[in-house]
C-alpha cells in the first residue's frame, strides 16, 4: 500500500447543490430503490470539500448546520476517500474539511455534493490516475444523487438516479428556497410515495419532452408549466405545513412553486433577481420557513478552487 501524503499538499473542491425540476418516479424496485426519470438541475449554493495529507482519516465542519452532519465514517464525504483509496491501494489518511452552504436533509443533495467534492479532490491529491468513468462508477456507489453532483449543469438521470444523460439548458433560471425547520428522510418519503400509490398501477416513468424544450430553450415560464416532483405528495403527507411555503411564495410572485426533491425544501422559480428579492421577502415575512436562499442556475459540478 502506497502512503498517501503529497509533501503537505491541500486541494479545495466546490461543489453545487440541485433542484429536480422533474422527478418521475416508477413503482418500487425488488432492490427497494424505484427506476426515475429524473431532471437534475445544478443551482448556485455550494459546499466547500478541502483535503489535506494527515495521519488517520479525520473529517471536520463549518457553516450553517454543520454540527447535523455525522464526522464519523458514516459521513458521505469519508465513505468517498475511503473507497477511492481501496480501489487504489492507498491508505486513506487525509483531513477532510468540510464548510458547509447546503442545508441538511433538505432535499437539495448535500451529502451527495459532499462525497462528490472528498471524491474529487481525494483523487487529485492522490493522483490516482483514475479515468471520469471509474469516478463516476464510484459515485453510484455512495448514492443515487452523487454522479450528478460530480457533473453538474443539467441531466437526466435514468435508473435510480444515478444514470446520466447531460442536458442541453439555453440560459440562466432564477430561484428562491425556503428552507424548512427539520429535515426530511429520503427513504421515509420514498416509503410514503409506495403507500400512497399502493393499489394504483404506477406508470413507467418518462421525461417530459416540453420540459426539456423549456430547459434548452432557457425559457423560464414554459420550466414553471412543466416543473414536476411525483414525490410532492409523500412530502406534503409528511409535512402537510409546506403547504403554506408554496402558497406564500406563489402569492408573492413565483412563476411557480415546488418540493425540491424529497424536500422539506421548497424551491420558487421566478422571472429575474428583482422577482427573487420580492418572493424571499414575502417568504421571510410569511415565517413559514427557517431561512431564505436566492440562486441561479445551471452552476458547474465538482470544480477544483
Ligand atoms: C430524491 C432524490 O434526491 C432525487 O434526486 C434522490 O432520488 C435520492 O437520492 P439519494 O439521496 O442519493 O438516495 P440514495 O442514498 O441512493 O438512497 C437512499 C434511499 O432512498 C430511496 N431511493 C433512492 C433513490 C431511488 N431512485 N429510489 C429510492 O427508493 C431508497 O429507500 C434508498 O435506500
Ligand atoms: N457530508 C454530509 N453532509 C450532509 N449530510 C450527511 C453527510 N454525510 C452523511 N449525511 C447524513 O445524510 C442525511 C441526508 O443528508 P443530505 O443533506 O444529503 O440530505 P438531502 O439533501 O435530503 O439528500 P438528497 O437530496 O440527496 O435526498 C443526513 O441525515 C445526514 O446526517
Amino acid at each position: 500500500m502506497r502512503a498517501s501524503g503529497t509533501s503537505g499538499a491541500t486541494v479545495t473542491v466546490r461543489v453545487p447543490a440541485k433542484v429536480n425540476v422533474q422527478l418521475a418516479v416508477g413503482a418500487a424496485r425488488p432492490d427497494g430503490f424505484h427506476d426515475l426519470a429524473n431532471v437534475f438541475l445544478a443551482v448556485g449554493l455550494y459546499d466547500e470539500i478541502t483535503v489535506t495529507p494527515s495521519d488517520a482519516l479525520r473529517i471536520t465542519a463549518e457553516g450553517h448546520d454543520a454540527d447535523q452532519i455525522p464526522l464519523d465514517g458514516t459521513n458521505l464525504a469519508a465513505r468517498a476517500a475511503e473507497l477511492l483509496a481501496a480501489r487504489h491501494d492507498i491508505a486513506p489518511h487525509v483531513h477532510v474539511h468540510i464548510a458547509k452552504d447546503i442545508p441538511v436533509a433538505g432535499g437539495m443533495a448535500g451529502g451527495s455534493a459532499d462525497a462528490a467534492g472528498a471524491l474529487l479532490a481525494c483523487d487529485t491529491l492522490w493522483s490516482t490516475g483514475a479515468t471520469r468513468e471509474e469516478l463516476l462508477e464510484i459515485c453510484a456507489e455512495l448514492g443515487s444523487d452523487v454522479p450528478f453532483s460530480l457533473v453538474g449543469g443539467a441531466a437526466l438521470g435514468r435508473g435510480r438516479g444515478e444514470l446520466l444523460t447531460p442536458l442541453p439548458v439555453g440560459g440562466a433560471f432564477h430561484w428562491v428556497f425556503a428552507v424548512a425547520e427539520g429535515g426530511l428522510s429520503t427513504p421515509a418519503v420514498y416509503g410514503e410515495f409506495d403507500r400512497l400509490t399502493e393499489g394504483t398501477a404506477v406508470p413507467a416513468p418518462q421525461a417530459d419532452p416540453a420540459l426539456l424544450a423549456a430547459l434548452e430553450a432557457g425559457d423560464a415560464a414554459a420550466l414553471a408549466g412543466a416543473l414536476a416532483n411525483d414525490l410532492q405528495p409523500a412530502a406534503l403527507s409528511l409535512r402537510p405545513d409546506l403547504s403554506a411555503t408554496l402558497a406564500a411564495g406563489t402569492d408573492a410572485g413565483a412563476l411557480a412553486a415546488l418540493v425540491s426533491g424529497s424536500g422539506p425544501t421548497t424551491a420558487f422559480l421566478v422571472k429575474d433577481h428583482q422577482a427573487a428579492q420580492q418572493v424571499a421577502a414575502a417568504l421571510t415575512a410569511s415565517g413559514t420557513c427557517r431561512d431564505v436562499r436566492l440562486a441561479d442556475s445551471p452552476a458547474p459540478g465538482a470544480t477544483l478552487a
